[in-house]
Formats: structure tokens, C-alpha cells, sequence
């Protein structure tokens, strides 16, 4: 089969990390006979400097065009002085909503032979875990109203977080849809006991879990939820929350799963288009270094073959290619564990495409 990809390197490690993710769809295309036409187009940083926008009409168009796209990561200290609408993040966060995409589902899963890499007791993360975060991507502060303006007290700035209760509700069936395909239950996270958004957020989840009620659901707030995550990540199956709480958390249980390197995420709307894309940025620190870890953007393609092509065997050889990389021993820095090989990007890329079969 054929299908048509659009690959937004960005900036910082982006290019270095699409790169390897690239390679490993075209081992797939060649073992499984399928053809990925790659197109790549401009956003964030990079598209700033040579268009003079962090998110060109072009690349909105191609995307659109496309059947899948496939994101490294924007932003970078190069533009962080410019004002917030020209900034590479802006980019990052239109195109989301351009596409329509407000749900990012972001599973955290150990890898057995990570167990090392993560920071918890042995006797938390016996049989591993298996969280799926899904973060609403299209609303809250992040989109809502923001500015600046003189107080008695001097200047002052404010974000807003809004949500509608459509908003709130296809997110939610999201949630509870992916549920009812693994384990029946949802553990919703907000902040009700002091915000008006999140009273009116949970309030929805409990309306639509009226036509959900084979699945468990509980509430936390998100203080504690941040909390429970390292004192018992097992608990979790599914996590529904907000765009800025999902962004958070997913971070956070990305460290669980031994490093940001390790965990993918799919941006989905109503049909079968994504967007796809590693939830770290764009990690300027190591840029340019061959150090960064290219797992997560290569599982992002996983989720890709499995979601936007129904291709599940060939995401499946994708995982289990990642999996016995780690199996013998291969780790990139910041994996890596004392007795283990440490490799470089490309390294790992090349590793994981000479697995795949
Ligand atoms: N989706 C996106 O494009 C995102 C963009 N950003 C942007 O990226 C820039 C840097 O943001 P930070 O807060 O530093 O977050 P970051 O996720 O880029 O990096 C945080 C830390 O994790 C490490 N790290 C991240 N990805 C890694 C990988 N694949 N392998 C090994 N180590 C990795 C970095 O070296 C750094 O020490 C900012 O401009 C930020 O706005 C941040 C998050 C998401
Ligand atoms: C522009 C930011 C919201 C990017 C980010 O941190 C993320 O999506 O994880
Ligand atoms: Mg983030």
C-alpha cells in the first residue's frame, strides 16, 4: 500500500531523531511491501527563520494532504526572545488545532529490560506498567485568552484556562473508548477543589460516564495524582486530563519508563488522521551531538502504522525491534545503566532497523 507522510523535523534534536524514525518506516516498507512517500515541510524555529512564521500555510496544506504526519520536536533558546505569537511553540500548538487534533494519547510502558534505568524501588514496578495518558490538546490555558496589563501593583500577565463541555465530553469518550480495549478503567485528573474549569470538567466526565458505566472511573486531583505516580504507578491504566495536566504528567511517567527518550504519543481527531510525535522538545542541551535517544519518535511510527494505516502486524514489528535492542543491552546515555553498551542516535537507529523482520 501507499501512503503519504508529511516529516516536520523542527529543531534542536528534531531533525536528528526524524531521521532515524524515517530509516525504520522504509525498512518496514521494504519487508512488508508498503511505499512511504516522505514529504518534509517547515515548523517552529527553523520555519521562523527562513519564512519569517513558525507554522507556513505550506506546511498546513501538505499536512492536510497527508495521511499521517510525523513530528520531532520545535523551540529553542535561538528564539526565545521573540513574542509569543512568533515563537516556534506557537507553531507546534496551531498546527494541533489546524488539524483538529485534540487528543494525545501518550502510553507509558516499562520495558522489561529498563527495569534498571527507572528510579523506583523494585517491589513498585514489579510486572511493569502499562499507562495511557490522554491529554486533551486543543483547549485549556494553553489556547485560552492571555495578555498583559498595568495593575496598582505594576504589570501584571494572565493565561486562561476554559474548557466547553463539548470540549470536555469527546475527550472523555476518547478515554473511555480506549478503556473498553484494555483494562475498563479511567482515572480522571483535574483540580475541582479550587478551579471553575475543572469543576465543570469533572462534572461532564460524570455525565458521559453515564454511557460508560462498565468502566471503573475515579477522580484525582492533580496534586495528589502527581504524587501517586511514583508511589504507585501500577494503579493507573488510563489517565484523562488536561491539556496542561497531561503535559505534566506525561512528563513526569516518562521518567518511570527510564528517560523523556522512551515515550511516544499520537495526536488524533475524529477519523483516522494523526499526528505523531516523541512528547520531549527539542532538547538543545545534546543537539547536534548524536546523544539524543531516537526510541520515542520510532515508536511514535509504531502508533502511526497502527492507528492512521491499520497496519498492525508492521507496528508490532516496529515494538518488537525496540525490544530487542534493549533486550541485548543497547542504551543510549540517558538510559543507560552500569554493564550495559552504550551507542549514539544513529546507532541505536541503525539497530533498531536491523531488527526489524
Ligand atoms: N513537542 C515539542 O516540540 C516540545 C518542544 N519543547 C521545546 O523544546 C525546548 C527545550 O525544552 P526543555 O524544557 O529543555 O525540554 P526537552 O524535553 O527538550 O528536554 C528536557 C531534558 O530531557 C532531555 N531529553 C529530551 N529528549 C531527549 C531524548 N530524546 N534523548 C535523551 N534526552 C532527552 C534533554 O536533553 C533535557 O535535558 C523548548 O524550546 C521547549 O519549548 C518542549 C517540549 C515539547
Ligand atoms: C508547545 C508545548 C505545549 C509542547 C509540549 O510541551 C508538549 O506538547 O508536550
Ligand atoms: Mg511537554
Amino acid at each position: 500500500m501507499n501512503f503519504n507522510v508529511a516529516v516536520i523535523p523542527g529543531d534542536g534534536i528534531g531533525p536528528e531523531v526524524t531521521e532515524q524514525a524515517v530509516l525504520v518506516l522504509e525498512k518496514i516498507g521494504e519487508l512488508y511491501n508498503h511505499s512511504f512517500n516522505f514529504t518534509e515541510v517547515l515548523a517552529g524555529g527553523s520555519a521562523y527563520d527562513l519564512k519569517g512564521t513558525p507554522l507556513p500555510q505550506e506546511t498546513i496544506d501538505i499536512c492536510k494532504n497527508s495521511d499521517a504526519v510525523l513530528l520531532g520536536a520545535v523551540g529553542g533558546p535561538k528564539w526565545d526572545n521573540l513574542p509569543g505569537n512568533l515563537r516556534p511553540e506557537k507553531g507546534l500548538l496551531q498546527i494541533r488545532k489546524e488539524l483538529g487534533l485534540y487528543a494525545n494519547i501518550r502510553p507509558a510502558v516499562l520495558f522489561d529490560p529498563l527495569k534498571e534505568a527507572c528510579p523506583l524501588k523494585p517491589e513498585l514496578i514489579e510486572g511493569g506498567f502499562d499507562i495511557c495518558v490522554v491529554r486533551e490538546l486543543t483547549g485549556g490555558m494553553y489556547f485560552g485568552e492571555k495578555g498583559r496589563k498595568e495593575t496598582d501593583m505594576g504589570m501584571a500577565a494572565y493565561d486562561t484556562e476554559l474548557y466547553s463541555e463539548p470540549e470536555v465530553d469527546r475527550i472523555v469518550r476518547k478515554a473511555f473508548e480506549i478503556a473498553r480495549k484494555r483494562n475498563n478503567k479511567v482515572t480522571n485528573i483535574d483540580k475541582m477543589n479550587v478551579l471553575e474549569s475543572s469543576r465543570l470538567w469533572r462534572e461532564v466526565v460524570n455525565k458521559t460516564y453515564e454511557e460508560y458505566s462498565d468502566v471503573t472511573l475515579n477522580h484525582l486531583l492533580v496534586d495528589n495524582a502527581a504524587m501517586q505516580l511514583i508511589r504507585d504507578p501500577k494503579q493507573f491504566d488510563v489517565i484523562v486530563t488536561t491539556n496542561m495536566f497531561g503535559d505534566i504528567l506525561s512528563d513526569e511517567a516518562s521518567m518511570l519508563t527510564g528517560s523523556i527518550g522512551m515515550l511516544p504519543s499520537a495526536s488524533l481527531g475524529e477519523g483516522k488522521f494523526g499526528l505523531y510525535e516523541p512528547i520531549h522538545g527539542s532538547a538543545p542541551d545534546i543537539a547536534g551531538q548524536d546523544k539524543a535517544n531516537p526510541l520515542a519518535t520510532i515508536l511514535s511510527t509504531a502508533m502511526m502504522l497502527r492507528f492512521s494505516f491499520d497496519l498492525e502486524k508492521e507496528a508490532k514489528a516496529i515494538e518488537d525491534a525496540v525490544l530487542k535492542v534493549l533486550s541485548e543491552g543497547y542504551r543510549t546515555k540517558d538510559i543507560y545503566s552500569k554493564g550495559t553498551n552504550l551507542v549514539g542516535l544513529k546507532e541505536m537507529g541503525r539497530l533498531v532497523v536491523s531488527f526489524c523482520k
